[in-house]
């Protein structure tokens, strides 16, 4: 059965399908290319009668925005992008994905320099951190980044406009210039991908420098002593790590009875294990009834979630990470009868459209996982769809990713999940103990589990805690998006001695039995 799956030519396939499925938003004729340039006339044609027209209006240019700018560009559409911030890449380069995977990276060096170089015989006295000079190589990396999008606008001719923007009808955008004064811009189609913003708690104000969103956590001048987390999520984790590592005593508090609740069970107690390990203190089943900065430090006063006796906590510096929350402030969205879910969300059909014609939205703005990938995936399915192209995003294989060491990347359903929907399966787990790369490196935390449909083999999900776990789940997101069986990644040779083969491991484990372990 499973040989089967594997040699049919399952990609192409699924290409035949994207194509006879999509419902091109524009007369469509026997060719692509031909009904494409009917589709990019059409709109031209339209764009010709009005001033200051584009055919594609995008406000926000994080990475659900700019990526739907260059790619609408890519595909011949007269494209504006909107950005209030003054810089572009939103909130993930801005103060997000980037500038903390730079503070985990760095962070992650003075630790290893402290405390694992000896055993690799590398002596390295008085070892340091100078806060502000990793916070400048952190800006290093955010200035060059953003900069690098301003040139890829130019170079597809994105035309750029600083500002705050405001729809003020379906084909009509008003800007506030961040230079002063206002521009109208009119366009056939206009996309929201405004992104989130932090959720704040009742009681709680978020002043960024005792009371911290991630955006000051970002650049706290020093390593505060003790550092409490509210929201054991990917920010918590994340960030708690980064001052965990440079020397802060981190305590933990979440509402829920487990870490990141969407981890697959197994891996997630293993992860806090671990994070437990690296001295991390975890207050489950907790919740924070006040907080009091009036003092020199932040008291914090604590009760289980369920009701009951209330604790005091001290801290230097608390994070406040319990989520995000969809940005639609003075977008307009109430005038124009842009319809919003119970939490705020902009409620789109599977083409991305608001239930008002010609405006749609994309990334943490609509229902998904907040991830900049997902963003990204949305944009560019986004952009297809109005060049009357086959757009498609599968929800199913967007990836997850704990950039903590070790870090934790997932793919497809958990055990729970696949238990909860009846389906009988098989687990195949391999440690990183007996993979030769971790071991020969010294970093071999963690295990590889997968788990595949019994009946077919198909591999259902995919779920990693080890060392560049981030980058090695990626074979798995191709195995499940082209439907492989675990048989198909334990019969693909993969090079020796890599991290890679405890992937292979866990799939021959998962129908047969591993070599090495
Ligand atoms: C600390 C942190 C770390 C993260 N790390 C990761 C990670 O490692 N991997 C990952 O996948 N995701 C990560 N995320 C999540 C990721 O940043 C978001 O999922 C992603 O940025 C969403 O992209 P977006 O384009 O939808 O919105 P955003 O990136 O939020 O961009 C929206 C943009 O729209 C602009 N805007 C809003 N309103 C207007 C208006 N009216 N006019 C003009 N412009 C406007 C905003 O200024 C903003 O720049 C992280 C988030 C945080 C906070
Ligand atoms: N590596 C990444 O991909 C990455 C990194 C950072 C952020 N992000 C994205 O940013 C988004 C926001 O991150 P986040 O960590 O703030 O949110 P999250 O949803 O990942 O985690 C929030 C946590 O806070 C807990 N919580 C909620 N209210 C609480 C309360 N009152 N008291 C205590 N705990 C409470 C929740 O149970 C949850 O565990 C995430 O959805 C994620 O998609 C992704």
């Amino acid at each position: 059965m499973a040989l089967a799956c594997r040699s049919r030519p399952y990609g192409l396939m699924r290409h035949l399908f994207r194509g006879v499925c999509a419902t091109p938003q524009y007369p469509s004729a026997s060719s692509e290319m031909a009904s494409w340039s009917r589709c990019v006339n059409a709109i031209r044609s339209y764009s010709s009668a009005q001033e200051e027209q584009s055919d594609v209006v995008v406000i926000g240019g994080g990475p659900g925005g700019y990526v739907a700018a260059i790619k609408a560009a890519q595909l011949g559409m007269k494209t504006t992008c909107v950005e209030k911030r003054g810089t572009l890449g939103g909130t993930c380069l801005n103060v997000g994905c980037i500038p903390s995977k730079a503070l985990l990276h760095s962070s992650h060096m003075f630790h290893e320099a402290k405390h694992a170089f000896g055993s690799h015989g590398v002596k390295v006295a008085n070892v340091e951190i100078d806060v502000p000079a990793m916070m400048a190589q952190k800006d290093k990396a955010v200035t060059g980044l953003t900069k690098g999008i301003e040139g890829l606008f130019k170079k597809n001719k994105v035309t750029y406009v600083k500002g705050s923007g405001k729809i003020l009808s379906p084909g009509q955008v008003s800007v506030d210039l961040l230079e002063g004064g206002t521009k109208t811009l009119k366009a056939k189609n206009i996309i929201i991908a405004t992104g989130s913003e932090v959720k704040s708690l009742p009681g709680i104000t978020i002043d960024e420098k005792k009371i911290v969103s991630s955006t000051g956590a970002l650049c706290l001048p020093e390593v505060p002593k003790k550092l409490v987390v509210i929201g054991a999520g990917y920010i918590g984790l994340e960030m708690g790590s980064v001052w965990g590592r440079l020397g802060s005593e981190v305590t933990v508090v979440e509402f829920a009875d487990t870490i990141v609740p969407s981890l697959d069970a197994e891996i997630r107690n293993s992860f806090q294990r671990t994070l437990e390990k690296q001295k991390m203190k975890f207050k489950l089943k907790t919740k924070v009834v006040s907080v009091d900065a009036s003092g020199p430090s932040v008291k914090l006063t604590l009760e289980p979630s369920t009701g009951g006796e209330q604790t005091v906590l001290e801290a230097d510096v608390v994070l406040v990470s319990a989520g995000r929350i969809p940005y639609t402030k003075g977008l307009g969205l109430e005038e124009v009868g842009v319809k919003m879910d119970k939490f705020g969300r902009v409620e789109v059909d599977n083409h991305f459209q608001t239930n008002v014609p010609g405006i749609y939205a994309i990334g943490d703005v609509i229902p998904g996982p907040m991830l900049a990938h997902k963003a990204e995936e949305d944009g560019i399915a986004c952009v297809e769809l109005l060049a009357g192209k086959a757009g498609h995003v599968n929800y199913d294989t967007v990836p997850g990713v704990v950039y903590t060491h070790p870090e934790v990347a997932s793919v497809g359903k958990t055990e729970e999940q696949v238990k909860a929907m009846g389906i009988a399966y098989n687990v195949g787990k391999f440690p990183f103990m007996a993979n030769s790369r971790a071991r020969t490196i010294d970093d071999a935390d963690g295990l590889v589990k997968i788990i595949a449909e019994k009946e077919t083999d198909k591999v259902l999900g995919v779920h990693i805690m080890g060392p560049n776990a981030g980058e090695l789940i990626h074979e798995a997101v191709l195995a499940l998006e082209y439907g492989a069986s675990s048989e198909d990644i334990a019969r693909t040779c993969h090079g020796h001695p890599t991290l890679s083969e405890a992937v292979k491991e866990a799939a021959l484990a998962t129908h047969s039995k591993a070599i090495h372990f």
